[in-house]
């Protein structure tokens, strides 16, 4: 920890982050990292912190001093700009940011991921204080190139679907697709926190994570979880191997993404921190476009890795079609395709994801596996048996 420096070969001074949603998926890998590479503080604000609990617990730990959990909905709770005032620095990560909530819940998706962030970003503007606010990939929505017919060469030009910050639009669909509810907030709250920063001179970041995956993602529905509740896909097929049960492709899992291993996104997050000057005013796209795959590529390669880290064989129809209506309902939409453009985030930070799907599976896996298989079948053995 002594003697860091940052890009530009200057000494890093330990500062005090507030983060908000610290208890979630992205949040508990933050902490880890800033509790055991950097100095800095963290005051950790959720409404849930079981993610964080290992960092929190025992008070012996080597870093008691540095990160303090607040229980705290910033919907209504008058403490919030307190802490802020308190930090050099708020990253906002709070959201509700599952696809199953965004065409069921639409209000309280505008809701969290626009009005609840507005005084977040008020407090930090009027007080001076710097922001990283977590947004998202889906601000592209759709690719150009998907709107071209099935056959026509330019699809495979990059210029129709990789996604640039600078450049490409933002594709949605109509109002009754109420699945665009969260990207459509992102990209107003991303719109006003930029305004803040041309008109107030708020110091921000704002990051658009592309599928980062890994442990402590989500939940397993039944287990730390809802029984009827529809995580995002990772925990979904991680779910249906625990259970041996048929991985789900929406609509033919047809669309493509690109995942990026947790451990090599938080990477990115920590330069950002720590180099205030090559961040500040931009907005940086954090994925790996060297791990694209179709949803139904993802759902053989989790089968094939989950054989080999559990030991067990695969199922005899290891996937089936669903239709988006059925696992969705009403006002489900999709991204075709998304392949984010590293210009900037390179040019800024010089920073490169490093892990490959298989890689990144075979860890994420080899934690499901041992975290839940047990109590899974503790759970199938209880509902068998009544
Ligand atoms: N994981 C990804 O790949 C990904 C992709 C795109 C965007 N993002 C964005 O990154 C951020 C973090 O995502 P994540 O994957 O860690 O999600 P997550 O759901 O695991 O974490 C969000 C956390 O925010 C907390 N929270 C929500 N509303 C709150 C409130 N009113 N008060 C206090 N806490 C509240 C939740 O309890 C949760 O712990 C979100 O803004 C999300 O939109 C993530
Ligand atoms: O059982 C399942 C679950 C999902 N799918 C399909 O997989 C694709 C990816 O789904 P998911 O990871 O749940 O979410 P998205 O990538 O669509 O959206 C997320 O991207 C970033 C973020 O902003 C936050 O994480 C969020 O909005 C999709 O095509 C599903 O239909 C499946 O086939 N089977």
């Amino acid at each position: 920890m002594a003697g860091r420096v940052d890009l530009d070969g200057n000494p890093i001074k330990p500062i005090t982050i507030c983060m908000i949603g610290a208890g979630g998926f992205i949040g508990s890998h933050l902490c880890e990292k800033l509790m055991s590479e950097t100095p800095h503080k963290v005051l950790a604000v959720d409404v849930y912190s079981d993610k964080i609990k290992h960092l929190l617990e025992p008070a012996t730990l080597p870093w008691a001093d540095r990160i303090q959990f607040h229980r705290i909905n910033i919907k209504n709770d008058s403490r919030l700009e307190g802490l802020i005032k308190m930090a050099d620095l708020t990253i906002n990560l709070a959201a509700i940011c599952t696809p199953a909530d965004y065409n069921t819940r639409p209000l309280d998706t505008i809701y969290s991921n626009f009005i609840d962030a507005l005084p977040v970003v008020k407090y930090c503007s009027e007080n001076g204080k710097r922001l990283i606010h977590f947004s998202t990939c889906e601000v592209y929505g759709k690719t150009i190139g998907a709107f071209l017919p099935k056959d026509s060469p330019l699809r495979q030009d990059p210029a129709y679907y990789v996604l640039k910050e600078d450049t490409s639009p933002c594709i949605f669909g109509s109002i009754e697709k109420q699945r665009w509810s969260y990207a459509c907030a992102k990209q107003l709250i991303e719109r006003l926190v930029y305004a803040e920063g041309a008109e107030n001179g708020l110091e921000f970041t704002i990051v658009r994570p592309f599928n980062w995956i890994g442990p402590r993602m989500d939940f397993i529905p039944g287990i730390d979880g809802p029984s009827e509740g529809v995580p995002r896909v990772l925990a979904c097929f991680s779910n249906n191997l625990l259970r041996r049960e048929p991985l789900k492709l929406v609509d033919g899992g047809e669309s493509q993404r690109t995942f990026i291993y947790i451990k090599d996104a938080i990477e990115a997050v920590l330069l950002m921190i720590e180099n205030p000057a090559r961040a500040n005013g931009h907005i940086f796209n954090v994925g790996n476009p060297n791990n694209e795959v179709t949803v139904r590529q993802l759902a053989e390669m989790m089968t094939q890795v989950y054989s080999k880290v559990s030991g067990e064989s695969s199922i005899e129809t290891p996937t089936i079609d669903v239709s988006s209506k059925e696992f969705y309902g009403e006002g489900y939409d999709d991204s075709d395709k998304r392949i984010p453009d590293m210009t900037i985030i390179n040019r800024q930070l010089g920073w490169n994801p490093k892990t490959s799907l298989w890689d990144l599976l075979e860890s994420t896996l080899t934690y499901q596996h041992r975290t839940y298989a047990e109590a899974v079948k503790q759970a199938m053995s209880k509902t068998t048996a009544n």
